[in-house]
């Protein structure tokens, strides 16, 4: 029989090499994700649109893993996006995703519809829990932009209004191959992966 200590070293071989869910309601997320790690990390997919707290990116976001990682019992990210209006103090936040249901692109566009300033920026929160008695480790992705008149592919929620800083295109016009480097999302999973890869956790293909 293994020793105590021999038996914990193989508990946690078994937690780093174990596949990191993905637990997200989102397809366009998840492809996204997907996309940008590759075969870097061992990564699995859990379709489930949990419940959110209002709060905070951060506090959304960690709330979601905990949920997450109790629920399935396994190592887990979840995802927390924003979209931030600089006139409105950072709103809607996270709530776009009610906001851009309500009133749809051209309702955020009237919301700046008074103001001079149409900068904004996208926040992109991943938490990583490694199991139900973990405390979730947060990584952040931030992309400045502004909100335009829609336009391009209405594939994904709000990417036709937000033109990043430095781009003629909107997320939605420009390749899925560009927006993936420069992305909120790109910026968050970069920190999520270094920090993946210093703790040897999920480590897929190099
Ligand atoms: O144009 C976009 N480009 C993006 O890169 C992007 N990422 C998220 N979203 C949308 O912004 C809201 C976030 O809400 P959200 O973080 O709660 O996501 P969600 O509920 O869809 O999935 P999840 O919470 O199950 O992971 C939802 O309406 C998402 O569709 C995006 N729209
Ligand atoms: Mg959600």
């Amino acid at each position: 029989m293994a020793t105590p200590t021999a038996a914990a070293a193989s508990a946690a071989q078994l937690l780093k090499s174990q596949p990191l869910i993905f637990v997200t309601g989102s397809a366009n997320k998840l492809r996204e994700v997907q996309s940008i790690l590759g075969t870097k990390i061992h990564l699995a997919s859990h379709a489930l649109d949990l419940p959110e707290y209002q709060g905070t990116s951060a506090s959304v976001s960690a709330a979601k893993a905990k949920l997450a990682a109790s629920t399935l019992n396994r190592p887990v990210i979840t995802e927390d996006t924003c979209l931030c209006f600089n006139a409105l103090n950072g709103l809607p936040g996270p709530y776009i995703k009610w906001f851009l249901e309500g009133v749809g692109h051209e309702g955020l566009n009237k919301m700046l519809a008074g103001f001079e300033d149409k900068s904004g920026y996208a926040l992109c929160t991943f938490a990583y829990c490694a199991g139900p008695d973990a405390e979730p480790i947060l990584f952040e992705g931030r992309t400045e932009g502004r909100i335009v008149p829609a336009r391009g592919p209405a594939n994904f929620g709000w990417d036709p209004i937000f033109e990043p800083s430095g781009f003629t295109q909107t997320y939605a016009e420009m390749d899925k191959s560009v927006k993936n480097t420069i992305s909120h999302r790109y910026r968050a999973l970069a920190k999520l992966q270094a920090y993946l890869a210093e703790h040897g956790l999920h480590q897929g293909q190099q």
